[in-house]
């Protein structure tokens, strides 16, 4: 397991407030995502969930809070290469000129020079990656001629070729068949098994049992953080997708 200069494995964060002139995306989110599990990230459009993955990245100022990764804060986390982001489909154009085993050693980028010339061990780590996401025979296919869930393994194997330990998947699932789906929560549930730390954001929420260990619902807000099989209970789900639901308690 990996721990930081704080000692906190995963990611940490603490009171965070990010505005965009009037609309308040997340408005003091506070969590904790573990190392060696899963966590679901669930909300509607708009609750927050690409901001709080911004968020964590780094890539946006923070209105106030902060955020630790692996007890680094997320400019330095990323520097270090501890972080891997798997986009969502649509934020890829798939027709770019490139293969899959250049994807992969994307992740080698930070730790070459600036050549950018690949050494046997950057060959060898791409490899291993590929292999780990079960796409060794596809190294030298153009990446748009995967999959939508093999793409998402190639993404994957970027971050485990680049040595990230904390990985964030922005809706992996969009445009899979059940099949991959189910490849794919077998590849993250046996990462997190050896102790990588993974979020994952879904609107799926048929996957999430089988998915993860625990569920963060958000609507600008945690709403709730825990168990899955309650995070689904439907005055759970009401709350996180801004719904009244009929009181029957009997309460007047
Ligand atoms: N750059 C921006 N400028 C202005 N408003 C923004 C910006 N980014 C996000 N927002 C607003 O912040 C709120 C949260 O958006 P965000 O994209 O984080 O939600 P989301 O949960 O990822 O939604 P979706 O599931 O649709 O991707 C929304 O009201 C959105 O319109």
């Amino acid at each position: 397991m990996i721990t930081g200069s704080q000692g906190t494995a995963g990611i940490q964060v603490d009171d965070v407030t990010v505005r965009f002139g009037d609309v308040t995306a997340l408005d003091g989110v506070s969590l904790r995502v573990p190392a060696g599990r899963v966590t679901g990230l669930v909300g509607m459009n708009g609750a927050g969930k690409s901001t709080l993955f911004k968020s964590i990245m780094g890539m946006i100022r923070l209105d106030q809070g902060r955020i630790l990764l692996d007890g680094a804060d997320p400019a330095t986390a990323r520097r270090r290469g501890q972080l891997s982001y798997v986009p969502q489909s649509e934020a890829v154009d798939w027709t770019f000129p490139i293969s899959v085993g250049e994807v992969v050693m994307m992740g080698r980028y930070g730790s070459m020079g600036p050549a950018r010339r690949a050494t046997a061990t950057d060959h060898v780590a791409v490899q291993r990656a590929l292999e780990r996401v079960e796409l060794s025979g596809y190294a030298h296919r153009q990446i748009g001629q995967l999959s939508g869930g093999q793409r998402r393994r190639a993404f994957v194997a970027r971050g485990l070729a680049q040595g990230a330990h904390i990985l964030l998947l922005d809706e992996p699932f969009a445009g899979v068949d059940k099949r991959s789906e189910a490849t794919i929560v077998a590849l993250l549930r046996s990462l997190a098994e050896e102790g990588y730390t993974v979020l994952v954001s879904t609107h799926d929420l048929h996957a999430l049992p089988q998915l993860a260990d625990e569920a963060i619902l958000l609507l600008r807000r945690v709403v709730y953080h825990g168990p899955v099989h309650d995070a689904l209970q439907p005055q759970q789900l009401a709350r996180a997708f801004g719904l009244e639901l009929p009181d029957h308690s009997g309460a007047a």
